[in-house]
Parts: structure tokens; C-alpha cells; sequence
């Protein structure tokens, strides 16, 4: 698959103060690529230069195979952007919004009303075109910002914290149009998210702290790498538990009701659980997250 986003030897100073410290990536055409870290730890910075907002200080920065900084043009034909804070005139209506950015781009007045039922449909909103923008809800906002964003049919869509403030119901209804838009139209996504949940369903993360990149993998790598899962096992018998723990060499801890058993080889568990089976009252594996991951290597919470 080929590289949509080539990211070598990034660095952006505001000042004397490094925000983005030589980070090199690069992102798979028609993948979901999640940036996660901690506040000011430069993701936003990253993004902003990749969507030629930015000027870097030095590094190659190239979508499509064309250079940011150099062919800003056409960088800009080929990528939407939703920014963080909304940028819809809370005055005007969805329409007269979506309109607006037709002309910005220089599309054909011919193809406009098309073209702005088009991208309402994607994000179910065509019934609310005559609608004031000030009167949706955050949820609906969002899908005609990311609406608004695919008018010019781009091949990379950035997001920064797309769901941020939204409610659990209303984020998981902007990550269905996020998925459909990646998979039906096979639009590369590019987001920074704080949230593990977003970043589970990404193919791939790269984890950035004070500037660095510091992990760069597909969740389930990064699970397995820095992760162990945990059984919990609350036993009838719980000296026989014990012997056979030490006989496998696993490492333990006894809480109130249970023991906390590190997992390293899942059939190592198994063959335990099947020599103990008769008295084993209750038992819960718990996989590692990616706020494991996040603390192991950060040592600080996903949410900074
Ligand atoms: N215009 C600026 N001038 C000076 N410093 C800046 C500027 N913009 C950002 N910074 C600093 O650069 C660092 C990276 O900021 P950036 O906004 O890229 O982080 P972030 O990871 O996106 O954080 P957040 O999750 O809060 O959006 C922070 O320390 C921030 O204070």
C-alpha cells in the first residue's frame, strides 16, 4: 500500500521552544492514523503544518508526494480539515454554510446543489439543510463541519479531536460516518484524539510526548508489546491455586477475593485453569489497554 503522508525529520520551534522534535511517519493510503498524547505534546503543531497552516522549521513534510511547503495548491485541493474549535457561521443556515466553502474551493456553480446534497447525505443530514446552524445540537454541528470538509472530494481528511466535548451516544455516532467515509470512499483519515476508544479503532497510532514520537504501531501491536493481559481468579481452594501458580512460575498478588495472575502465554493459563477447573468460583481476564500502553511508556494518564 502506498504512503499517502511521508513525515522525515519534522521539527517546529515556536521560538526557542521545540514543540515538535525531528518526528518522522509516514500513514498508509485509505488507513485511519491516530496521533495520542498528552496536551502540548505537538500534535496539533503536526497538523497544522501538514495542512500547510503551519510553516515547519526544517524536515519534509509530503502528501500525495507533493512537498507542504512547496506546493501549499495543491496540498490544499486534496485534504479537508476539521479543526478543533467549530468554524460555522452560527448565523447563516447548513446550506448557506456548505455553499460558502463551494465557492472558497472554486467549485462549479453547476455542480453546488449537488455537490452540497452529496456530502449532507453522507453525514444524514440533508433533511436540516434550511436549518440555522445555531440551532443544532454540538453532535450536528460536527457532521456539517465534516461534511463541509468533503465538499472538494479530498483524499486525506484531518481531525483534530473530532469528538471532543460530545457525549459518549453522539461520538459514537460520528465515528460511524468517520468509518464510512474511510471505508466507501476510501479517504485516508488523520486524527488526534484523547480518547483510547478512538484510538483502538485506528490501524495505526503513534503515541507523541513533549514533541517525540514515542511508539508508532497498530493498537494491537502496541498491546502486545507493552501490555500484559491479567486473569483474576477467585478459588474454592485456594492453596491448590497457590501450588499451581508456583508451579507454572506465574506471577501473582492476592487482592480481597481474588488472585491477580500476569498473563504471559495465554495456553499457560488455560492448562492451569483446566487442572484447577473444579474449584475455580469465578474468573475475569482483563486485556491490556491502550492507556497501559500510554502509561507505560509516557508514565502519565491518556487525558495528560
Ligand atoms: N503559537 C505558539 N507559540 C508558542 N508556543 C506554542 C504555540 N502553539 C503551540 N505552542 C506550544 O507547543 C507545544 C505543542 O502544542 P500543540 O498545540 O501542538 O500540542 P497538542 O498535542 O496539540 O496539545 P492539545 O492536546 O492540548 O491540543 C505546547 O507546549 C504549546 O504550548
Amino acid at each position: 500500500m502506498e504512503n499517502i503522508i511521508v513525515v522525515k525529520d519534522f521539527v517546529k520551534k515556536y521560538g526557542d521552544f521545540t514543540a515538535v522534535d525531528d518526528v518522522s511517519f509516514e500513514v498508509e493510503s485509505g488507513s485511519i492514523f491516530a496521533f495520542l498524547g498528552p496536551n502540548g505534546a505537538g500534535k496539533s503543531t503536526t497538523i497544522n503544518t501538514l495542512c500547510t497552516i503551519l510553516e515547519k522549521t526544517s524536515g519534509t513534510l509530503l502528501i500525495d508526494g507533493k512537498d507542504v511547503s512547496r506546493d501549499k495548491e495543491y496540498v490544499r485541493s486534496i485534504i479537508g480539515v476539521v479543526f478543533q474549535e467549530s468554524t460555522l457561521d452560527n448565523k447563516m443556515t447548513v446550506e448557506e454554510n456548505l455553499k460558502m466553502h463551494c465557492h472558497f474551493y472554486g467549485l462549479k456553480r453547476s455542480i453546488i446543489n449537488e455537490r452540497v446534497n452529496f456530502v449532507l447525505d453522507i453525514v444524514d443530514l440533508v433533511n436540516w439543510k434550511k436549518a440555522m446552524v445555531s440551532s443544532l445540537s454540538g453532535g450536528m454541528k460536527r457532521r456539517v463541519e465534516i461534511a463541509r470538509s468533503l465538499l472538494h472530494f479530498p483524499k486525506v481528511l484531518f481531525l483534530d479531536e473530532p469528538t471532543t466535548g460530545l457525549d459518549p451516544q453522539t461520538r459514537a455516532n460520528i465515528w460511524d460516518y468517520i468509518i464510512k467515509l474511510q471505508k466507501e470512499k476510501n479517504i485516508t483519515i488523520f486524527l488526534t484524539t484523547h480518547y483510547m476508544d478512538e484510538a483502538e479503532i485506528c490501524d495505526k497510532v503513534a503515541i507523541m510526548d513533549n514533541g517525540k514520537i514515542i511508539a508508532f504501531d497498530s493498537p494491537y501491536a502496541l498491546k502486545q508489546r507493552y501490555t500484559k493481559d491479567e486473569a483474576q481468579i477467585a478459588s474454592l481452594d485456594e492453596l491448590a491455586l497457590v501450588d499451581l501458580l508456583k508451579e507454572y512460575n506465574m506471577k501473582f498478588k492476592k487482592n480481597a477475593n481474588f488472585y491477580s495472575i500476569e498473563v504471559s502465554e495465554i495456553s499457560q493459563l488455560m492448562e492451569l485453569i483446566n487442572k484447577h477447573t473444579s474449584s475455580i468460583k469465578d474468573i475475569e481476564i482483563k486485556k491490556g489497554t491502550l492507556n497501559d500502553v500510554f502509561l507505560k511508556i509516557t508514565g502519565k494518564d491518556m487525558r495528560g
